[in-house]
């Protein structure tokens, strides 16, 4: 997979070159390629912001900057495009189903804004030749796109084959498709700070472990996350319909 990252703050995605997603690189499962914006610009200062139409608080990211960036590093009469996701406050929640989707895609591009957004015929001019996916991570403010792609590409990068050791652990995770959140996990020694490993464990029996985990699961779900519980329930229901 190809990732091509655009903003004013590359070093900010000097992340991408370490741990996991660094690995990848490295091996070749990624080709990460980050982009200095204002290397887009023509005027002494390196422009890439100005006063919104319409007035408000706060700049917006001028168009032309982008549009330069995207004809010279994914030109229009390229042999295929990427997809382009970018990450706003206002964008499709993003999630462990939208991840596998864009897991899926050979080439990735990702937009950060800055200010208070990028000039909306970015996205639009950009969709006239490619798909365009304007995501959030959740529903909190940022100051930019730059954390959100940090975190939709570990997301991404961990489903990609071959990138973590255990790909097994992939079934068993939260979010992972069978809607509870996981069990609580620990190792040696049995015993710290007057805490003990939960018995069961040491146990050896599978069977009780199995059924330990599975009801720690349902415990943290009910406690966290009423809403996945329901969903699960729901889903529980819907089978066994189905198998009747
Ligand atoms: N993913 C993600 C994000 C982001 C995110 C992502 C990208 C950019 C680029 C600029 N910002 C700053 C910013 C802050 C607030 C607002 C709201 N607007 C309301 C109307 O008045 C103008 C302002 C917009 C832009 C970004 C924030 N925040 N939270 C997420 N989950």
């Amino acid at each position: 997979m190809r990732l091509d990252v655009f903003s004013i703050f590359p070093e900010y995605l000097a992340a991408l070159d370490v741990s996991l997603v660094g690995k990848a690189a490295k091996s070749g499962l990624l080709d990460v390629r980050v982009h200095d914006l204002r290397d887009w610009t023509h005027d002494r200062h390196r422009t890439v912001d100005d006063t919104p139409y319409g007035g408000g608080a706060g700049m917006v990211m001028k168009p032309e900057p982008w549009g330069e960036a995207f004809d010279s590093v994914m030109p229009g009469d390229g042999p295929s495009q990427p997809r382009l996701v970018v990450p706003t406050p206002a964008g499709r929640p993003f999630s462990q189903d939208l991840a596998y989707e864009l897991a899926a895609e050979p080439w990735l591009a990702f937009a950060c804004g800055r200010y208070e957004g990028i000039d909306g015929r970015v996205a639009a001019h950009a969709a006239e030749r490619m798909q365009v996916t304007e995501v959030s991570i959740g529903d909190y403010v940022l100051n930019g796109g730059e954390v959100a792609v940090l975190v939709m590409v570990e997301a991404i990068a961990r489903l990609l084959p071959g990138v973590i050791g255990n790909p097994e652990s992939l079934a068993e995770e939260s979010h992972s498709g069978h809607g509870l959140l996981e069990y609580p996990v620990y190792t040696k020694p049995p015993a710290w700070r007057g805490h003990e490993v939960p018995e069961v464990l040491l146990s050896g029996n599978h069977k009780l472990i199995a059924e330990w985990r599975h009801e720690e699961s349902v415990r943290r779900t009910a406690e966290r996350r009423p809403d996945l519980l329901a969903a699960w329930g729901s889903s529980l229901a819907a089978e066994d319909d189905a198998a009747s």
